[in-house]
Parts: structure tokens; C-alpha cells; sequence
């Protein structure tokens, strides 16, 4: 297909001309079936064929839910709080470090993490999945499935199933749950692939352990209901989304990734120095403009029932830009998949704290995400009791 040729193909309008004839319109339901197929093999392909100049059609978002040009953009630098670990580590300042991490996680849902002590500040992890995405189309293609249970899954998009308007990202999905088990069927290129993701997965799991820990005190939950979830974040789920936003022709017409909130207990996000996440605050979009070297967490769908309310699953997206590439790792952890999550017993009471959340599981999540109602709502509207 001409480069021309496939930006106009991209570009044009899919209804049917009126006067069509029939073979017209088999020829034409052939070519949006062929562009529907190329799309599937994800932005970076479409990027490395060349010649897109203009955004294709089925990336362009309404007007009502584009993002506003970046200078009509609140700057927001030191606005999402900022978590010392050193001083949550320290005793003599945990008590007040505690009552910021309780403030972030109820005021925004969103904090940023510095004194984190990750080894080399997540460098060698940006690295490996810089070159992962740089691999030839081939290479990444052998991990591509359109099943969203896969464990190991390369895709496009946001959720392919359901996206009406597609997403200007490609990305690599890893579960984590069991490491030593999924590991030998994680990419085998680049050589390093493996041993370094690795070593992040592990070191993101102890640090969403503690912070869980530091967030259990801080919402005055101890005893025996605190040691049974810290014993389960041990064996929790984790998924790493390792993500790729290429330079976008037209980034003001569309999203590397649509409003959502995350379904787990915490997301420990680590990006490059390129921004483009967006944190919904006060009623309007705000860009986070992380500290250098912090990691960037935010409060998932499980921990905002678990906490019945307390601490709020944000809704976020991420904006891409037409100059420069991002890489972003969201590693998401909850607790075991079979296990049920509902309101802290300790945090509920029938006069002033009544249950506001039904219990749910991953099952339902996933048949969830599969569903047409994963179009419209926010997986937490489902499970609202009281939606005040
Ligand atoms: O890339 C980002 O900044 C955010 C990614 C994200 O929200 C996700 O993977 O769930
Ligand atoms: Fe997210």
C-alpha cells in the first residue's frame, strides 16, 4: 500500500458512499477490515512504516474528550504530595511522615515516593523495555494475543476488545504473581530482558509492602486483620504494564491511554523524563510533573473499598506528545486473585461508617473488562453500594 495511500485509507470517513455500488462497498469493507488488522499490530508499527503525517480516524477522540493544548495546562509542580521514605523509616518522624501518606491517599490519590532506595532508581528497567519496543516488529509480534487473561501479553491500545476510539500506546504486559514460574515464558529479547524486569518486579513488591504496612497504621488497622493482609501482599498479584507511547502526529486528538482508575491495592509508577500522566483533581486535569528520581504511586480500585471510601482510586490518563517517545512501567499489586475484598471490618460501623462497597473478586474484574459494560463505567461504579 502507498504511504500516501495509507494515510488516506487511515483518514477517511467509513460510512459507505450512498451511491455505491455493491462491489465498491466489498472492496471498501475489505480495506477497513486490512487497516483494522494493521492497527491491531500496535502504534510503534504503524510509526515505523512511516509516512503517518496525520492522525489516523480511528485514533481521533471527540472534541469533549480531548486533552487541552499543554499551555492551557495548570503547571503542577509540587502539587501531588511528595512521601520521604527515609522519614517514614526513621521513628522519630514516622508518626508525621504516616499523616501525609493519609492525607495524599484521601485528598488525591496520588504521591510521590522519594528515598526510595531502588537500586539504580528504576534506570536499568526504563532501559530494557526502551529496547524491547526497539526490537523489530517480528520479535514483539511472538508475545501479541488479544486474550486479557494471557499472563504474557504484547498489545495496543487500552482495552482492544471494547475501544471504540483506539489509544496511542503499545504496551507489554507481565504478570508477576508467581515469578519464578513465569519468568522462562517472559520475552527472551533483549538477552537481559528477563533478569532485570525481574529484579524490578521484586523490588516494587517489597516496596508496595511497605507502604502497604505504613498505610494499614496510618488507617488505624493493626492486630491480626493487618497481619492477615500483609501475609497476602506477600503472595499478592502483581501485573508490571510496561508501556510505550510513541511521538504522536496529532496529540491533541487523542490519549496514550483514556481516563481509568486502577484496579488494584497501589500502582508504583516509574516513567522517563518525558511527562504526560494526568491526575483528575478538583475537577479538572492536572500534569504530573514528578520529582526526578521519584516513583509516582496512586491508590487502585481494591484499596479504595478496603479503606470503604477513605482513600480515593483516582481516574488518570496520559497525554503523548508529537516529539518525543515515553516509557512508563506501572506496576499494579493487590492481593491473591482468589481472594475476596470488601470494606476493613475495622473501618466499618452502621451508624456513622456504613459499608458503602459489595465484595468483589478478580473473576468478576476480568468478566468485567470482557463485557460491554467495561465501555461506560469505571469498574468501582459497579461495586458502589452508596454512591454519594
Ligand atoms: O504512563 C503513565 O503515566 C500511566 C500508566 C497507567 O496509568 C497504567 O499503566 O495504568
Ligand atoms: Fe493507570
Amino acid at each position: 500500500m502507498a504511504i500516501l495511500g495509507l494515510d488516506q485509507t487511515l483518514n477517511s470517513n467509513s460510512s459507505s458512499p450512498r451511491h455505491a455500488s455493491h462491489q465498491q462497498r466489498l472492496r471498501q469493507e475489505d480495506a477497513e477490515e486490512e487497516e483494522e488488522k494493521l492497527l491491531l499490530k500496535g502504534v510503534r508499527h504503524l510509526c515505523e512504516r512511516g509516512g503517518i503525517t496525520r492522525l489516523p480516524a480511528r485514533y481521533v477522540l471527540p472534541p469533549s474528550d480531548r486533552p487541552a493544548a499543554p499551555d492551557q495546562l495548570p503547571r503542577t509542580s509540587g502539587l501531588i504530595p511528595v512521601i520521604d521514605l527515609v522519614r517514614l523509616r526513621a521513628p522519630a518522624e514516622r508518626a508525621a511522615a504516616l499523616a501525609e501518606l493519609d492525607a495524599a491517599c484521601r485528598d488525591y490519590g496520588f504521591f510521590q515516593v522519594v528515598g526510595h532506595g531502588l537500586d539504580d532508581g528504576g534506570r536499568g528497567m526504563l532501559d530494557v523495555a526502551r529496547r524491547f519496543f526497539d526490537l523489530p516488529f517480528g520479535e514483539r509480534a511472538r508475545h501479541m494475543s488479544p486474550d486479557i487473561r494471557a499472563p504474557v501479553r504484547y498489545g495496543t491500545s487500552f482495552n482492544q476488545l471494547n475501544d471504540g476510539v483506539l489509544c496511542w500506546r503499545d504496551f507489554l504486559k507481565l504478570v508477576c504473581d508467581d515469578l519464578a514460574a513465569v519468568v522462562p515464558s517472559w520475552p527472551d529479547a533483549p538477552a537481559d530482558l528477563r533478569e532485570v524486569v525481574s529484579a524490578y518486579a521484586r523490588s516494587s513488591r517489597r516496596l508496595f509492602k511497605e507502604l502497604m504496612e505504613a498505610a494499614l497504621e496510618a488507617l488505624g488497622i493493626s492486630g491480626p486483620g493487618a497481619g492477615e493482609v500483609l501475609a497476602d501482599c506477600d503472595a499478592g498479584s502483581q501485573m508490571l504494564m510496561v508501556n510505550c507511547f510513541p511521538a504522536c502526529p496529532e496529540p491533541d486528538l487523542t490519549l496514550g491511554m483514556p481516563p481509568h482508575s486502577d484496579y488494584g491495592f497501589l500502582t508504583i509508577l516509574l516513567q522517563d523524563q518525558v511527562n504526560g500522566l494526568e491526575v483528575r483533581h478538583d475537577d479538572r486535569w492536572v500534569l504530573v510533573d514528578p520529582l526526578p528520581g521519584s516513583l509516582v504511586v496512586n491508590v487502585g480500585d481494591h484499596f479504595e473499598m478496603y479503606s470503604n471510601g477513605r482513600y480515593k482510586s483516582v481516574l488518570h490518563r496520559v497525554r503523548v506528545n508529537s516529539s518525543r517517545s515515553r516509557i512508563s512501567v506501572a506496576s499494579l499489586h493487590s492481593l491473591p486473585p482468589a481472594r475476596v475484598i470488601g470494606p476493613a471490618p475495622e473501618l466499618v460501623n452502621d451508624e456513622n461508617n456504613p459499608r458503602r462497597y459489595m465484595d468483589t473478586d478478580f473473576a468478576t474484574f476480568l468478566d468485567y473488562l470482557s463485557s460491554a459494560e467495561g465501555k461506560h463505567k469505571s469498574f468501582l461504579q459497579t461495586r458502589r453500594l452508596i454512591t454519594s
